[in-house]
């Protein structure tokens, strides 16, 4: 199965690296992109192709991931309309706040589109993926897509309505847990560590937390709250600090960050 990726930004280097670490064949791995360097970049890299056009690459693959910005899908879509209007190529799209139909609308109605939010994290395999199913796209189309992705980390077939949401929680989220380990390694190097020894002591309280709230809540459904219980000793130090951060509004804030993110989502489409 040929995979074609249309643009060679940020996303679509994430899903390629590690698609390609889980072995996924780079042989059949097709890129384009504007500016005629990043595509290239990133096959030298992975033993990938890059194409000199959309067409060519649409011509080649038989699925088709748009990795262009939003505002960019609709124009690429009809560029490539006559080489997938037969409806035999899968098309996938990472597009941020482009739903179903709006994609549907940029091309024939017979072609099968599912629509897909990974995170930055599938360069590593550790993404947590959305996955919604156009009127075209069958049960097969969706099982192709969750097998691409599956290499590159979690994936939940769910509804489109929840894409916002999901898009922030999953999409968005891993920029705002690198700012969370940024702002407490700043407040490391108030205290007198380097930068680097704060981040890796952050990092890895993030990543082990992360792995407890999930192997609790397989466990016995422990919940994160649960998990705070434990750590909070009465009249200790975790207490006093979890405190002190509620009082300025740690959870309003990161409850403002969803909605923010829920809202430009909104007006991508
Ligand atoms: N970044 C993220 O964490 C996530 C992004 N997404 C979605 O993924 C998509 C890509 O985002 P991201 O990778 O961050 O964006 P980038 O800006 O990093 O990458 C966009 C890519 O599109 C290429 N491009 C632009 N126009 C064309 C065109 N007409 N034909 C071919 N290639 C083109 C650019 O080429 P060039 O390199 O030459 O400029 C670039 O490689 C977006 O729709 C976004 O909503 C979804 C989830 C997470
Ligand atoms: O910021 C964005 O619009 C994209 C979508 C989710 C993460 N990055």
């Amino acid at each position: 199965m040929k995979i074609g990726f249309i643009g060679a930004g940020n996303m679509v280097r994430a899903i390629v690296r590690g698609a390609v670490a889980a072995g996924l064949e780079a042989n059949e791995i097709y890129l384009t992109d504007k500016s005629g360097k990043s595509a290239p970049a990133l096959a030298g890299e992975v033993g990938a192709h890059a194409l000199a056009d959309n067409r060519e690459l649409a011509q080649t693959a038989d699925i088709i991931v748009l990795g262009v910005k939003p505002h960019a899908v609709a124009d690429v879509l009809k560029e490539i309309t006559p080489e997938i209007s037969d409806g035999t190529k899968l098309v996938i799209s990472l597009a941020a706040g482009k739903n179903l139909a709006s994609l549907q609308q940029a091309t024939e109605s017979n072609v099968p589109i599912v629509r897909v939010m990974p995170n930055v994290n599938a360069a590593i395999g550790e993404s947590m993926t959305g996955i919604a199913r156009g009127s075209a796209a069958s049960s097969k189309h969706v099982e192709m897509t969750k097998k691409i992705m599956v290499s590159v980390g979690r994936c939940l077939v769910i509804d489109e309505a929840h894409f916002p949401i999901f898009s922030a929680l999953a999409g968005c989220s891993p920029a705002w847990m690198y700012q969370i380990v940024d702002d407490f390694a700043r407040a490391g190097v108030n205290h007198g560590l380097t930068k680097q020894q704060a981040v890796a002591i952050v990092a890895q309280a993030m990543l082990g937390s992360a792995q407890m709230i999930l192997d609790e809540a397989a466990a016995d459904g422990a919940t994160p709250a649960n998990l705070i219980d434990r750590v909070t000793s009465p009249g200790g130090t975790t207490i006093a600090g979890l405190l002190a951060a509620q009082q300025s509004g740690l959870s309003t804030v990161l409850g403002l960050a969803v909605d923010a993110a829920v809202a430009r989502d909104g007006e991508l489409g």
